[in-house]
């Protein structure tokens, strides 16, 4: 990854104003030139493939008359997706900050930075990796008495409560540790791990060291003992905290529990070791009641966003997942440079950092890395205006989020209206505790203007949307020092249904009363609104794959030809696309620092995502536009059992389960290797009808989806493991390719 930055910043121009008080400079890609003209000649070769289908259709009559009309079909909106993919990759800038420009100048001016992290279940996101979040984000190297972390648990579980309150005080003595020794990464899980290795010369850092670790491994070993078998009664009697479950009944059904931790303006224990302040820390479970809607993480935004403007009322916001800690400690200032430039500063509404995972392997077996996004992307975006937002790792401005349109004398203005001096924390408790009841939002514009809004399972694309559409500039900033990281999903089936979940919010964007809103009158310019599009149509593109995954296979069967003939010159423009698409995506694979057995993996999962998880995106998108309610989030799960582990390590693919997701899969698979088994024995017996050169590029085609598959036989054929394809799915897939082949072949 490094690597490649550096090529990268290599590669880029300048297209800064040249002026020398800027705290932030934009560059254009230097390869911007190349782009365009391949995208062009690309998009030529694509004219062209259309053009033959439409001069060749088949006369009535003729076999795969409108199997042909179809393909042409698959073909158009194939380009038109390409044109959408290529809009993405036409403008793309890069950022640079100058944080030694910003200390100087605002250090004693800075805002107040809320920090909002959000979890939703005990189990799958284990109170461990939540408090090394929390943590990691308390020691950033910002003034505490500007900094407020706030978690909000929509498990509503008091094992992460425990957690959370084992991390304040362990937080007294790790932050002081951080900052006498520069620590990086300040996630103690994390530092920890990447200190097992080194040896210190320095006594005194290893001595500290050494008491640090013990106390993280007693707290450890508390929180886990807490999750294996309940909190302590010692523990719930010494805070009170607890009493606030005894009305609990269940994760879907209790009152507000809020929390204040720790508060910077209280007298006492709010002081780390050292005597310092630490930064005001809150635990929120917002009331939950069966007969209302939860909206998810959109709900649980709002409800923070009310609760924190009562208690700190932070100016920025910084937006996490519970996986998602700091990896840098001065990231913060990086975003300060865009907020707080004196020329364009005011207009930014958000800094989206990129999304970074540390349990990605070697050859990204699942392509989990989201580089294509995260490395490409969302420059492109940032290049026509503004980034997408995508949830996590973003620095929000509390008024873009909460006030409506952004007009030309909005400026900037850090201070703090409702300073407070004394604190009684009940009072305020009790005061903000009313902010997260359900009934709160009844009768408001919460959801719908004001705040993330509600109805979409990918709440923050379209929240994103809304504040442009409200005028406001976003910006998007890919450091060189990662800011943050992550976990990935580990296993296939887990991939598939995170991306079922993107393409099927999506997709409810694109039917949305939101999107005209959005998009219309001209809110967004032409080239924003294609890489949106790219995004929105993600479920719509999988008929088109399933398509052509799909027919030209069985069409061989009958030896039928929807492709030109080798020697003809109509070859050439599908020769151009096809070798120049696999060119394009392996350079810009290579170029991000990944391998070539990466891309091929990469390829796989596209092929899978289309045609599984965003078929299913597309049906389930349907049913909810004609009111089937979305009662679910399907979590992403953050651990991974042993044996699954080992697997992932050995980059072999997890099955395991019967699942639809790999019915469909398994199903076309079969049905391609049927297929090129069955027209090979043709060829080889030389019977019939079959045309080698007239079938070239129909059986390599078949041939290709075969080769991407072989994983998949492994797992059907081959293995013995618990990650294997489960018997039934396989009898399922055989049963179902075989019947589709021999109708196909007898009936049609
Ligand atoms: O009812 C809910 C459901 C989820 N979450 C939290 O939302 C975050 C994202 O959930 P996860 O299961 O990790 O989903 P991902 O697909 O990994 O999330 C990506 O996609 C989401 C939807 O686009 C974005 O909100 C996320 O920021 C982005 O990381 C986690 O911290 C959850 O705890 C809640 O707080 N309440
Ligand atoms: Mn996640």
């Amino acid at each position: 990854m490094q690597r490649a930055r550096r090529e990268r910043s290599e590669l880029e121009g300048r297209m800064g104003s040249g002026e020398e008080n800027s705290l932030f400079e934009t560059r254009k890609d230097k390869a911007r030139h190349i782009r365009r003209l391949y995208a062009v000649s690309l998009f030529v070769a694509i004219c062209f493939v259309w053009a033959f289908r439409l001069t060749h259709i088949p006369a009535k009559g003729e076999a795969g008359q409108w199997a042909w009309l179809g393909l042409f079909v698959a073909e158009v909106w194939g380009g038109i997706y390409w044109v959408f993919y290529h809009a993405l990759r036409w403008n793309m800038v890069y950022r640079t900050t100058f944080p030694n420009r910003l200390s100087p100048r605002y250090e004693s001016r800075f805002p107040e930075v809320d920090i909002f992290v959000f979890t939703a279940d005990a189990v799958v996101e284990p109170p461990m990796m939540v408090i090394n979040t929390v943590l990691s984000v308390m020691a950033y190297d910002y003034p505490a008495e500007k900094l407020s972390v706030y978690l909000s648990d929509d498990g509503g579980s008091d094992v992460t409560f425990y957690a959370l309150l084992q991390a304040s005080s362990f937080a007294k003595h790790w932050i002081p540790f951080c900052k006498r020794f520069k620590v990086e990464p300040r996630s103690p899980a994390a530092y920890f791990n990447t200190v097992a290795s080194t040896k210190s010369q320095d006594h005194n850092y290893v001595k500290h060291l050494a008491t640090i670790h013990k106390l993280y491994e007693e707290m450890k070993r508390r929180v886990e003992e807490a999750t294996k078998l309940g909190v302590p009664s010692e523990a719930r009697s010494k805070h009170n905290g607890f009493s606030k479950w005894d009305s609990y009944s269940s994760p879907r059904d209790h009152d507000t529990i809020l929390q204040i931790v720790m508060h910077k303006k209280e007298s006492e224990g709010s002081k780390d070791v050292d005597g310092c302040t630490l930064p005001t820390l809150v635990y929120m479970a917002r009331e939950k009641r069966p007969h209302y809607h939860t909206n998810f993480k959109a709900g649980a935004i709002n409800s923070l966003l009310r609760v924190s403007s009562a208690i700190s009322n932070g100016k920025i916001i910084l937006i996490l997942d519970c996986d998602m800690y700091s990896t840098h400690s001065q990231s913060m200032r990086d975003a300060l440079c865009f907020f707080m430039d004196e020329d364009k500063g005011q207009e930014i509404a958000y800094v989206q950092f990129p999304q970074c995972f540390n349990n990605i392997g070697k050859n990204d077996l699942y392509g989990n890395s989201l580089s294509e996004i995260m490395e490409v992307e969302l420059h492109g975006f940032d290049g026509f205006g503004g980034s997408m937002f995508i949830g996590t790792c973003c620095y929000i401005r509390r008024d873009a989020l909460c006030k409506q349109k952004f007009s030309s004398e909005y400026k900037n203005d850090w201070n703090n209206e409702n300073e407070v001096t004394e604190v009684n924390l009940l009072e305020l408790e009790e005061e903000s505790k009313a902010l997260a009841n359900c009934s709160y939002e009844k009768n408001t514009l919460w959801g719908k203007k004001i705040g993330s809004i509600y109805g979409c399972l990918v709440e923050d694309v379209i929240t994103g949307l809304q504040i442009k559409s409200q005028g406001w500039k976003s910006v998007y900033y890919n450091p060189s020092i990662n800011a943050f990281s992550g976990i990935a999903p580990t296993n296939l089936l887990r991939t598939l249904v995170q991306m079922k979940r993107w393409g099927e919010g999506q997709l409810q964007l694109l039917l949305s009363e939101f999107r005209p809103k959005c998009y219309g009158d001209k809110k967004i310019n032409l080239g924003l609104l294609l890489g949106y599009w790219h995004y929105n149509f993600f479920a719509v593109t999988s008929l088109s794959v399933l398509y052509y995954s799909i027919i030209p296979s069985l069409y061989l069967l009958k030896g039928v030809s929807f492709f030109p003939k080798i020697s003809s010159v109509w070859f050439i423009p599908f020769a151009c696309v096809i070798i120049g698409e696999i060119a394009y995506s392996l350079i810009e694979g290579l170029r991000m620092g990944g391998s070539i057995q990466g891309w091929w993996n990469g390829t796989r999962m596209w092929l899978y995502e289309k045609t599984s998880s965003f078929l299913f995106s597309l049906i389930d998108g349907i049913l909810g536009f004609f009111g089937r309610p979305n009662l679910s989030f399907s979590l992403t799960s953050k651990v991974t059992e042993d044996d699954v582990a080992q697997r992932y390590k050995k980059e072999v693919m997890e099955f395991g389960t019967s699942s639809p997701y790999f019915t469909v899969l398994a199903t076309l698979a079969l049905l391609n290797l049927f297929c090129l088994l069955l027209t090979l024995k043709e060829l080889v017996l030389g019977k019939g009808s079959f045309g080698v050169e007239k079938m070239a590029l129909q059986v390599l085609l078949c041939g290709v989806l075969v080769v991407i598959n072989i994983p998949l036989y492994q797992a059907i054929f081959v293995r013995k493991d618990k990650g294997r394809m489960p018997t039934s799915v396989s009898i399922k897939s055989t049963t179902l390719a075989l019947t589709a082949c021999v109708f196909f072949k007898l009936f049609n």
